[in-house]
């Protein structure tokens, strides 16, 4: 089976990863298999910056093509906090403790201003190719209370008006279909021909 490498050490990013892959024939390979001992420190100020960080750091270790994912919550009414903060908002990858954090800095956020939005950037990076970034997006609304136990991160209290339903409500497949991480791959296949 042909395979994609994915610079992530994040369990759910990989589990939406291998919804949108599997379909084409690949297999997803994550740090878990091909790097389980290399930390790579996000010091990068943009989502951007930090995708390619890591998608140029696996790619020298492996001497292969890889994609990297760094992604995040903005929220309107905390100015887009927490942004490229978003995994180590309160705890680090504490996804109940950052939970509860914007659910409380927003607890006095009226319902019509509670709007927010999902953030990827992936960056593709091999030995033979500059480094490459696409940006994917996702509309929603916070909640007050979770709903649904599906994906991860802050997927319980975002909710899609499109589908009525949160992120966490929604199979890997019906989240992939309309996610910032989709959408962004969907941009990267597209614009793949023209790259490589
Ligand atoms: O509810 C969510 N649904 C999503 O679809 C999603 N995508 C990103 N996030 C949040 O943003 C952080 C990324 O930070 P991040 O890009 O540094 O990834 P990470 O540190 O978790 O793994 P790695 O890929 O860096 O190894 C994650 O931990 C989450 O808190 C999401 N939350
Ligand atoms: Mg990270």
């Amino acid at each position: 089976m042909k395979q994609v490498v994915i610079a992530t050490k994040n369990k759910g990013k990989a589990k939406d990863f291998e919804a949108l892959f599997t379909p084409l024939g690949y297999e997803v390979v994550t740090m878990f298999d091909v790097a389980p001992d290399m930390e790579i420190e996000e010091t990068g100020t943009t989502f951007e910056e930090n995708a390619v960080l890591k998608a140029e750091t696996l790619a020298q270790a492996l001497g292969k093509l890889v994609i990297a994912d760094d992604s995040g919550l903005a929220v309107d009414a905390l100015g887009g906090e927490p942004g490229v903060y978003s995994a180590r908002y309160a705890g680090d990858h504490d996804d109940e403790a950052n939970i509860i954090k914007v659910m409380e800095k927003m607890n006095e956020v009226p319902d019509e201003k509670r709007t927010a939005r999902f953030c990827c950037a992936l960056a593709i990076a091999g030995p033979e190719m500059e480094s490459h970034t696409v940006f994917g997006t996702c509309e929603g609304v916070i909640l007050r209370e979770k709903r649904g136990t599906n994906g991860f991160g802050y997927d319980p209290i975002f909710f899609v008006p499109e589908l009525n339903r949160t992120m966490a409500e929604l199979t890997p497949e019906e989240k992939g279909a309309i996610s910032h991480r989709g959408n962004a791959i969907r941009k990267l296949a597209e614009e793949l021909p023209n790259i490589m």
